[in-house]
């Protein structure tokens, strides 16, 4: 018997459950990154599994991984050109759906391959929540070559904004830097609050070395929230209002099943 989920991945498992309902058969779809996208990969995988056609882009290697081991068809973004959806999990989200991503070092393809689709959803647990971006720590993505000038010169080029910290780490996994898979390091940029992120998103990928920042500014287009109880409120900017699913946790196998709309 598999172990009883946690509170925090029942809200993951129950939104992308109830994202997953948004793909349709004939679909490019864009695969997010991260726990929480993961599960929504293994909800499409029991799709496919009963029917379902679609073809996907994955926006990491990892991501790539799971969803040909679920039965998903991997193609690339050259072959698929423009998505008509992409699901994806966020670090933060705030309530214009703004978000800052890149806690799994995946911003970059994750920010092209929603940019190049017609929807994007994030699938979130509700402490993602946030009112005022800039908590979690923004990864900018740099190119090796000279990455410590980059850092001098990204928190230089912070001061006068509207932020209340400037510090920058370098990514490590275990004693090496941290490598993305278009094999850049991960500065993380300790800002507090954001109080300009438009501003702050240019400023910072105007400067030599960067290549991309985690923030997602207009891009989402939709945010499915789970909790720990079963209840997803999904928020449409598109449609206005929220509306509310429930999905109940079925006997002791940790199976939710939608209870109500
Ligand atoms: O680089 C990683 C991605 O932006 C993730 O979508 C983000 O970090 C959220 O991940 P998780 O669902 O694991 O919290």
């Amino acid at each position: 018997m598999p172990a009883p989920l946690s509170p925090i991945d029942k809200a993951k498992y129950v939104a992308a459950r109830r994202a997953s309902e948004f793909v349709e058969s004939g679909m490019k779809i864009g695969l997010g990154t991260g726990s929480t996208a993961a599960w929504l990969v293994r909800c499409l995988g029991e799709r496919v599994a009963g029917g379902l056609r679609i073809r996907a882009v994955p926006t990491s290697s990892r991501t790539a991984s799971l969803a040909r081991e679920v039965g998903i068809e991997v193609i690339s973004l050259d072959e698929a050109k423009w998505l008509d959806l992409t699901i994806d999990g966020a670090d933060e989200v705030d309530g214009n759906l703004n978000l800052i991503k890149g806690g799994g070092g995946a911003h970059l393809q994750e920010k092209i391959v929603a940019t190049a689709s017609d929807r994007m959803v994030v699938i979130a647990d509700a402490g993602k929540q946030v009112e005022t971006l800039g908590a979690f720590p923004l990864p900018i993505e740099v190119v090796p070559f000279g990455w410590q000038t980059t850092q001098l010169l990204v928190e230089e080029a912070l001061i006068g904004l509207d932020v209340l910290g400037r510090t920058t780490a370098l990514r490590m996994s275990g004693d090496a830097p941290f490598v993305t898979d278009e094999g850049n390091h991960i500065l993380d940029l300790q800002l507090g609050r954001i109080g300009n992120a438009r501003q702050l998103s240019l400023v910072l990928n105007q400067i030599p070395g960067v290549v991309e920042n985690g923030l997602f500014i207009d891009i989402c287009d939709a945010l499915v929230v789970g909790h720990g109880d079963g209840r997803v409120l999904v928020r449409d900017l598109a449609e206005g209002g929220v509306s509310e699913t429930r999905y109940a946790l079925e006997g002791e196998d940790n199976i939710f099943t939608e209870i109500a709309e």
